[in-house]
């Protein structure tokens, strides 16, 4: 009988992905999850944690491959927090994201009226990445690769790059990322020359004092602008530091439009600040979704796949079958992408989201696509879906609402009041299948739940986006 004791190493075959990405192996009937490995495998691997009904392990060896698996783009694949697909041939990847949505709306049984759509694939499988944020570190965590290279001296005082994966205090210098286009890497390895020369700390996590603490690049995919975000501490020499980093970028990185500098002060480890200095360009950039444009400031939110989000809401429109005559409300509306998707097809749409300047982003990006049928209401849902006074006089109740919450999915509340409104259609948009279950079963109360769209925004990862079209039932 095979003992299943911390430290104990073991040889299995890997006979799927579980929800969530890992390997899943059966050892005399006991489930063991497998960081990194892919099904078809064979692997050696060593337990790392025992539960009563699983254990957990890392993968030593590889006996046997996978049927499935690819060599990675990526030089840092493996070493990188990102992309732990990477080695899995992208139908595959498809493949299991669709059977992971399956099997979280199992228990619906017949609930779902027809079966989960095959996944629709991202348009760009590398460098479909609106937005990357990489962290300052005074400790560069080295490759056992760069550590073999005993004659090159590397300075691991600093670093600016990505997480080493499972480990939130350590970052590598990352030269090469598939999901960013070249010239914004270019930007990446000229901050990091010029900031690691610049004399001052990076932002330590453990004493909470230093100056450089974020990078966050955002890019145009369809318009080619570029968003330079740095992020400092409250240090001493800062502001000037980032004037002069400014200068640098002017006169060696013509890929930029615009940079901004913002400080943290807290000690979360959040690429955010406040006290937003513009020092080059408008301070935002633009981007295209289908014939509609719209203004990214350095900390809204948009979705960082725009080329695949394009057509996930082209779904969402299409699922919300309207005629032009609807009062259609957008819940979690964010920057208001949704809502001005479907504007020209309803007559009225208000969009309901908590962030403040997102709502302000939502206005602007109505105006500068000329929409006037939209309004845009702050709060959070669960406090004001109900309250007339928030929703204005203008705003009817709605023929059909677009709901698309972030992953804990929507609160009681907020399902309470869907099925007292009681719409006549639904489209629930999820980033999270196991959360969209446990809401379309409450709302199955009232609604059929007709269509399950799965989208792959995010290539290379486990995540998956779902678009559901839920039918009032006729009263009986
Ligand atoms: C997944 S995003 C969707 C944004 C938008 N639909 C889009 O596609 O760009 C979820 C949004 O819900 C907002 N949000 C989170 N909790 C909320 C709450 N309790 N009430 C209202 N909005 C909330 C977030 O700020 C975020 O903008």
């Amino acid at each position: 009988m095979t003992s299943f004791k911390k430290g104990t190493e073991l040889t299995c075959s890997v006979e799927k992905l579980a929800f969530g990405g890992k390997g899943v192996a059966r050892v005399d009937g006991f489930v063991v999850f497998l960081d990194r490995a892919l099904p078809g495998q064979k692997v050696r691997a060593r337990i790392v944690k025992k539960r009563k009904s699983y254990a957990e392990a890392v993968v030593l060896d590889v006996l046997e491959p996978s049927p499935h698996q690819v060599e990675p783009v990526c030089a840092h694949f493996g070493v990188c927090g990102g992309c732990r697909w990477q080695d899995l041939d992208y139908g595959q990847q498809l493949v299991w994201k669709r059977r992971h949505v399956e099997e979280c709306l199992e228990h619906l049984g017949d609930v779902l009226e027809t079966p989960v759509g095959e996944v629709v694939p991202s348009p760009r499988t590398t460098c479909y990445r609106n937005k990357m944020e990489f962290t300052f570190s005074g400790y560069r965590w080295l490759s056992p690769e760069e550590i073999a290279r005993k004659e090159e001296a590397f300075d691991r005082s600093f670093a600016l790059g990505l997480h080493v994966r499972g480990h939130f205090d350590r970052v590598f210098d990352i030269g090469d990322c598939r999901l960013e286009s070249p010239e914004a890497m270019a930007i990446v390895e000229a901050v990091r020359d010029f900031t690691r020369r610049s004399g001052l700390p990076p932002y330590s996590i453990r004493e909470h004092r230093g100056c450089w603490r974020f990078l966050v690049i955002r890019e145009g995919k369809r318009t080619g602008q570029r968003l330079v975000h740095v992020i400092t501490g409250d240090f001493p020499g800062a502001e000037k530091a980032v004037d002069s980093l400014t200068e640098f970028l002017r006169e060696s990185g013509p890929h930029i439009t615009t940079l901004v500098h913002s400080v943290n002060r807290t000690r979360a480890q959040v690429a955010q600040g406040d006290e937003e200095r513009v020092l080059w360009g408008p301070g935002a950039i633009e981007e295209e979704l289908g014939n509609l444009r719209f203004r990214i400031s350095a900390q809204s939110f948009f979705q960082t796949n725009p080329l695949a989000a394009e057509n996930l809401y082209g779904t969402a429109r299409d699922f919300a079958g309207l005629t032009g005559a609807e009062t259609v409300w957008d819940l979690y509306c964010g920057t208001g992408s949704i809502a001005l998707f479907v504007a020209g097809h309803a007559r009225k749409v208000a969009g309901f989201e908590v962030v403040e300047s997102a709502i302000q982003d939502a206005y602007r990006n109505a105006a500068l696509n000329k929409v006037d049928n939209c309004v845009f209401r702050v709060g959070d849902l669960k406090d004001v879906i109900r309250d007339p006074a928030v929703r204005g006089p203008g705003v009817a109740l709605p023929d059909v609402v677009i709901t698309d919450p972030p992953r804990a999915g929507m609160h009681p509340n907020v399902i309470k009041a869907l099925l007292e409104l009681a719409p006549r259609r639904i489209v629930a948009v999820s980033c999270n299948p196991a959360t969209l279950a446990r809401d379309l079963a409450l709302l199955s109360e009232r609604y059929h739940v007709c269509r399950v769209q799965p989208f792959d925004l995010f290539p290379h990862t486990p995540h998956i986006e779902c678009v559901v079209q839920l039918d009032r039932k006729a009263k009986a």
